[in-house]
């Protein structure tokens, strides 16, 4: 049986409805698809405390808690392992966003995703995004 690898991560949403991607770096897998900022859950941590974690070392923000509201998931069988990765809706943050991992990141429009390749796992979660920005959301 596959191993479940947990990731959290984000949809960070900017005042003109535009997501947050990023590019994965030459040297991890996956290389050059646009992604989710986020990353593996580690022993001990619950998804949120990860993704503050990780979004800190990605990005040099900080994310508060109270700010992170769960949107949707990803469920995907890799060849080696099932990804678990629930997806969280951000819309404020501290800090100035910079990249420290040596990824180019882009500001996207909902409507636009689609023209960037992203792991087949996020796939599904584009649609849902779409819904979400481009109408009338109550949500937002
Ligand atoms: N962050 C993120 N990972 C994704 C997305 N879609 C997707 O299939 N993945 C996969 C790629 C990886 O196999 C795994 C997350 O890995 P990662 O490389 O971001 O993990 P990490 O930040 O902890 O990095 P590392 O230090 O362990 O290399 O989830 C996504 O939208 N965002
Ligand atoms: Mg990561």
């Amino acid at each position: 049986m596959k191993p479940l690898l947990l990731v959290a991560a984000v949809a960070l949403i900017d005042d003109d409805k535009r997501v947050l991607i990023a590019q994965r770096p030459a040297r991890k897998s996956m290389a050059g698809l646009w992604e989710f900022p986020g990353g593996k859950v580690e022993a001990g941590e619950t998804p949120e405390d990860a993704l503050c974690r990780e979004i800190k070392e990605e990005l040099d923000i900080e994310l508060c808690r109270t700010c992170l509201a769960p949107f949707n998931f990803a469920s995907h069988a890799y060849e080696n392992f099932h990804l678990l990765m629930p997806l969280y809706l951000c819309r404020t943050w501290e800090g100035d966003i910079t990249p420290r991992e040596g990824q180019t990141v882009k500001w996207v429009r909902a409507l636009d995703l689609n023209r960037y390749p992203m792991p087949p796992a996020d796939e599904p979660l584009i649609p849902w995004l779409r819904d979400l920005l481009s109408g009338a959301s109550a949500h937002l």
